[in-house]
């Protein structure tokens, strides 16, 4: 479970989260939703310890993210941040090999060679393994990240937008293979702009706005007309489609 307690942020003088409470559940895939600002990634980023905890706790799987080591930490949450800062030197292989260091520290093992090649080909990345970074499209570059979190084989991936790249058959393979991992017991927290894939996938769903959460829940009570359109401040339409919830807004 990831337990935050009484979480608050400030930037300056500015109020960015204010006073937080969350027990996100293990072996589900949670959707963090809500408008531009709300403090989705702020609040995704003191998680992953990104950034400092100014007030309040938080715990994934029982370990205090402003105590554990580094490296503990890294064996049970893998993270994705929004814009990912690595030299575009590095080659593709390398980037994903990076996932296994928590494990090995500078001397990989057969197993964490295997992990870096299962990642590269669940991301469709193979024939790319040995490209630079700033050879890759935006896309390929966004899936060269993500399999870098997979091949770190952690029980939480926490990853703040990881569709905004993608086209959409790399978008729907990238949720089946978080639901892969769900059913077999890990957990993914991921900030999701697009609410029907959060409709379609997500078992649960925060929604945040101005730094607090106003609904939390599965997708079939929170994705309602009036959470949404109270949310976002705009009009739309949820419609019933195989039993899920679909979100009509595009008019
Ligand atoms: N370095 C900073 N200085 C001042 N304000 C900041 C800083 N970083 C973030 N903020 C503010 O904090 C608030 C929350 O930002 P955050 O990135 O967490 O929102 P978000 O919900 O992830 O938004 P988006 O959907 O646009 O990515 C915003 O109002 C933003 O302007």
């Amino acid at each position: 479970m990831i337990k935050v307690q009484a979480l608050s942020h400030r930037i300056g003088r500015a109020e960015i989260l204010a006073d937080i409470d969350l027990a996100l559940p293990e072996g589900k895939i949670t959707a963090l939703i809500g408008p531009n600002g709300a403090g989705k990634s702020t609040l995704l980023s003191l998680i992953a310890r990104l950034m400092p905890v100014q007030a309040g706790q938080i715990s994934v799987k029982g370990l205090d993210v402003a105590q554990t080591p580094t490296r503990d930490l890294a064996q049970v949450m893998a993270v994705l941040p929004q814009s990912p800062s690595v030299s575009s030197r590095l080659r593709v292989a390398e980037l994903v090999g990076f996932g296994r260091w928590p494990y090995h520290q500078g001397r990989p093992s057969a197993e964490d060679h295997a992990q870096v090649a299962k990642a590269l080909e669940v991301f469709a990345l193979t024939a790319l393994g040995p490209r630079f970074l700033d050879e890759l499209s935006g896309g390929q570059r966004q899936r060269a990240h993500l399999a870098m979190a997979f091949a770190q084989a952690t029980d939480w991936l926490l990853l703040d937008e990881p569709l905004a790249a993608l086209d959409m058959a790399h978008a729907r393979a990238l949720m089946q293979q978080l639901s892969a991992l769900r059913n077999g017991g890990r957990s993914t927290l991921m900030v999701l702009h697009d609410i029907n894939f959060a409709a379609a996938w997500a078992d649960h769903i925060v929604a945040m706005k101005a730094g607090r959460i106003v609904a939390e829940g599965p997708p079939a009570e929170v994705l309602t007309p009036a959470v949404l359109e109270a949310l976002y401040d705009t009009p739309l339409r949820v419609e019933w489609f195989e039993g899920r919830p679909l979100v009509l807004y595009h008019l």
